[in-house]
């Protein structure tokens, strides 16, 4: 256990769970618990047992399914209801049988939601606080109390707002913790009451902040500034509304920033991963642009960063990325110059520094193609292949004779997408067949403009009333590798669904393993007037091969022809990774 001078206080799984989209089973809860005990909060608060039998059964398994090695398992409830003993309200007796060494008591500390919120009076409600308090503690429990809107609370009757911090200090809660529960406040606020209050009750402190403002993190640590040794945060910024103090922001703080030691040691270096391990469970993507543990939080684009990273790689970053767990990227883009190449060709392993002329002619193909509505930045794989080929070692396993797809759909049938329907070796392979009632296709050949085409237009209306329909398209491609002409045509639910299996058709007798290559991901972005001319869709195309994942990209007039450069793209650098060699 570090020491108890300064509490890092984790409120994932209660104020955490309070955000819209998030539900948490037992299972979830437990494994959060584990992730941030690993981390090294001090303290995890569980939930309200007695409000839910969700959080009732959390508290009965975390007695022997919980091993806590850092942290201390917390209890959430509120102060007993008014006219009622302590030892008589079934919510309190569930805090005390939660089996948790530690309760956060909520108590209203806002005079005008003691009477109008909780409809007592305001000695009464000071009673509830420290009778609360003192039972919990006669009971072996270590007790914080959470002053509800306390902020707003002081600003409309300071008085009654300090007697209930008083209060709860003197029944024997170990700290009091001033929440900005509707997160209007700013740092200049909190710092001025925090250390008003300090001066006041002479009370060990601790801070809540909603953030609502967009200011929670900087609420956090000015009241630490003012003497506050307790903050409550959330995994993420997790919370009610717009969340919380984001733990992983306010503890990176306080340790770099502060040079304040609250995690054990190595627990820093875990912070990108417990982000994102945490944000798997709640089952949220995590926010890439997220302080210290996003993944574009180290991520530099414009040329003149990149230049000067080249240099020294602190001119342009607040900290190391290593020390949260995280990786500096470079992005190649249309803002990127000569050394934003150098430095990304360097993450993919080839050393340009001494060879100005190829970094000079990658940075104008690239400025060109972004121009035309290329983006390199999330496709590293196309960005690779680009590489290769300026310095002279272009990768290639087939080329592509032409390619043709069709999409029918016939009113009264449901078809279902078979496996590859021919494939074969050898202009005598049989070609695709044709489908009768085509109503829309793509065709490409090597070396012609490509047609417009598209999979679906032209379809007649369903008619109301007749059965369901479903549309399926077939696709054929004529390749030659290694020196043999193939042909393959298969089925697919979409057009680039077939044109991806017919590939894999012609190409796997070859290249046994593109059998393990899935495609993962697929995105399509219609980008307007690129270059003065009319809309191009860009598609990203993301393949993966069970050992990691590789991003094409992809753009044309044409949809289907955008998919198909992206799709020749990823295949090449899948056979690329496998270590098999370039065929010319
Ligand atoms: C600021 C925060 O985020 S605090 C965390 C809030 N979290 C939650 O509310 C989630 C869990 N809550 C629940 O499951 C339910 O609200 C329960 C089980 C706690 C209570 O449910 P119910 O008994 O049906 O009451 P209900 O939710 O309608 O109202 C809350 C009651 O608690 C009272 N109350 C509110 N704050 C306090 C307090 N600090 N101390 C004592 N009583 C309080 C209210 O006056 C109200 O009383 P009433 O029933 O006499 O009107
Ligand atoms: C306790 C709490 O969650 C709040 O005041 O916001």
């Amino acid at each position: 256990m570090l020491d108890d001078s300064f509490h890092v206080f984790d409120t994932t799984l209660r104020d955490g769970a309070q955000r819209e989209g998030i539900t948490l089973t037992v299972a979830d809860k437990l494994a959060i618990a584990r992730l941030l005990d690993e981390f090294g909060v001090g303290f995890i608060e569980g939930g309200w047992p007695g409000a839910n039998p969700k959080d009732t059964e959390f508290f009965r398994r975390a007695r022997t399914e919980l091993q806590l090695r850092h942290a201390r398992l917390t209890a959430f409830g509120a102060t007993r209801r008014p006219g009622v003993r302590a030892a008589d309200d079934p919510l309190v007796a569930a805090l005390r049988d939660s089996g948790a060494p530690v309760v956060t008591l909520v108590a209203k500390s806002d005079a005008r939601h003691v009477e109008r919120a909780l409809r007592t009076t305001l000695a009464e409600n000071l009673a509830m606080v420290a009778d609360t308090v003192a039972y919990l503690r006669e009971h072996g429990q270590r007790v914080f109390v959470d002053c509800e809107h306390f902020f707003d609370g002081y600003r409309y009757d300071p008085e009654y707002a300090l007697s209930v911090v008083r209060a709860a200090a003197e029944a024997g809660a170990d700290v009091v913790v001033l929440c900005d529960t509707n997160g209007g406040m700013l740092p200049a606020d909190v710092t001025a009451v925090v250390g008003a209050v300090h001066a006041r009750t002479g009370a060990r402190l601790g801070i809540h902040a909603q953030d609502d403002t967009g200011c929670a993190v900087a609420n956090t640590l000015a009241a630490v500034d003012a003497g506050a040794t307790h903050v409550q945060c959330t995994a993420n910024g997790y919370g009610e509304r717009v969340g919380n103090a984001n733990l992983f922001s306010v503890v990176a703080a306080l340790e770099l920033k502060y040079d304040r030691r609250v995690l054990p040691k190595g627990g820093l270096r875990e912070m990108t991963r417990v982000s994102q391990a945490v944000a798997e469970i709640v089952n949220i993507a995590p926010a890439t642009h997220q302080p210290y543990v996003g993944v574009s939080a180290f991520a530099h684009k414009a040329g003149l960063h990149a230049s000067a990273i080249k240099v020294d790689p602190d001119l342009y970053q607040h900290t190391d990325p290593a020390l949260v767990g995280n990786d500096m990227r470079m992005l190649v883009s249309d803002m990127a110059g000569r050394a934003s190449v150098e430095l990304k060709a360097r993450e993919l392993g080839f050393d340009l520094s001494d060879d100005r002329a190829v970094l000079g002619r990658v940075v104008d193909r690239i400025k060109a193609l972004e121009s035309q509505g290329y983006s390199f930045e999330a496709a590293d794989a196309s960005l690779e292949l680009l590489l290769r080929e300026e310095l002279g070692q272009p990768v290639r396993y087939f080329r592509a004779e032409s390619w043709r797809v069709i999409t029918e759909r016939r009113a009264g049938e449901r078809p279902e997408p078979s496996a590859v329907s021919a494939g074969g070796r050898l202009s005598s392979a049989v070609e695709g067949s044709e489908l009768g009632s085509a109503t829309g296709g793509g065709v490409r050949r090597a070396g012609e403009r490509p047609e417009p085409t598209m999979a679906s237009g032209g379809a007649p209306a369903v008619p109301a009333g007749s059965d369901a329909v479903a549309a399926l398209s077939e696709a054929t491609v004529k390749l030659h590798v290694k020196g043999e002409r193939v042909i393959a045509a298969a089925e697919g639910n979409g057009p680039v669904n077939a044109l991806d299996r017919a590939l894999r058709s012609a190409m796997e007798g070859v290249y046994s393993a593109m059998a393990g290559f899935a495609l993962t991901d697929y995105k399509v972005r219609i980008l307007e007037n690129t270059s003065g001319s009319d809309a191009v869709t860009r598609i990203l195309v993301t393949f993966g091969d069970g050992r990691g994942e590789w991003t094409t990209v992809g753009v044309g007039e044409n949809v289907i022809d955008a998919s198909w450069t992206a799709l020749e793209q990823a295949v090449t650098y899948g056979l690329l990774r496998q270590g098999y060699p370039s065929v010319s």
